[in-house]
């Protein structure tokens, strides 16, 4: 499965949104979507699922050509799943049962494979079946979230987008959430679009980075690329380097030397890190 943009722009009200933004989104890939408020993440993600109609450019889906739409009218996108911003603006059944059935049922599910993918996406998600007959939108914002991801997983998207998933979470929900979302990314050899604002999330779990600034792709890049080679791309987007690429610099500055680590995850940095830190009397946790 591959979703294609080429030369695709949004306007609306007059005002250009998106422009001329060529990609490709390749199977089995977490790819992140990051860039300041208001840079258009959002805008692109929901012209990738069909919510948002674009104005010029060509978008295909394994070499088919999607119906651009000039009047308006929104286009349904192959497979593509996507979980809103806020939960409350994609639940609206009355039972937690009900919200994650729906999808099933309308494609015309038996009641017997309906409760069976029920409960096994309850159980991906760790969701007790307690909650089975409880509203949705009477839980906590946390299972509310759940929730309303369980609702696109059940019918096994080729492309998952979500954006920003892990907000007003706390650190262990988001980190859990996460790597929950990554181990059904793997088994299933999904692809992923995670829009988000926790740059140490995106440099943790993505295999490449897409950053906006200001409607346009400023660069589609391996996260290694751009973490550990480019990452002045993300000082001209305004953006931060994670934490620990932060402390690698530290420390190659202190030790004058160059550390290689083997990715930017926090894992790989520390090991490296760690010996240096001792070497020079300095406390290290964990
Ligand atoms: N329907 C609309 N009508 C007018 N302007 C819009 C509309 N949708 C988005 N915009 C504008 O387009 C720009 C990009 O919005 P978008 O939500 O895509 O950004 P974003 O990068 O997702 O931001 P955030 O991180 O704050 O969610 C913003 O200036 C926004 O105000």
């Amino acid at each position: 499965m591959v979703y294609e943009l080429k030369d695709v722009g949004v306007r609306i009200n007059g005002k250009d949104i998106l422009q001329s933004v060529s990609c490709t989104l390749q199977k089995g890939r977490w790819i992140s979507v990051i860039g300041q408020a208001g840079a258009g993440k959002s805008t692109f993600a929901q012209v990738i699922t069909g919510l948002t109609p674009f104005c010029t450019g060509e978008y295909t889906h394994n070499g088919q050509s999607l119906p651009g739409d000039r009047r308006g009218k929104r286009t349904a996108v192959p497979q593509a799943g996507y979980v809103f911003q806020f939960p409350e603006q994609q639940i609206f059944e009355t039972t937690v049962y009900k919200e994650l059935a729906f999808a099933l049922k309308v494609k015309g599910a038996a009641p017997d494979k309906l409760d069976e993918a029920v409960k096994s996406v309850m159980g991906q998600l760790g969701l007790p079946e307690s909650l089975l007959q409880q509203n949705p939108l009477q839980l906590s914002g946390g299972l509310k979230r759940l929730v309303a991801i369980a609702s696109v997983l059940i019918a096994e998207p080729e492309l998952l987008i979500l954006d920003e998933p892990t907000a007003g979470l706390d650190p262990l929900s988001r980190i859990a959430l996460l790597k929950k979302l990554q181990a059904w990314q793997r088994e299933k050899r999904r692809t992923v679009l995670f829009i988000s604002h926790q740059i140490e999330d995106v440099a943790e779990y993505s295999d490449e980075v897409m950053i906006f600034t200001q409607g346009r792709l400023l660069a589609h890049l391996e996260v290694n690329e751009l973490f550990l080679r480019q990452s002045k791309l993300l000082e001209q987007a305004g953006l931060p380097l994670p934490e620990p690429v932060q402390l690698l610099r530290w420390m190659e500055a202190a030790s004058g030397r160059s550390l290689e680590p083997a990715s930017c995850r926090e894992e790989d940095i520390l090991r490296l890190v760690r010996p240096v830190w001792q070497s020079r009397g300095l406390h290290h946790g964990g």
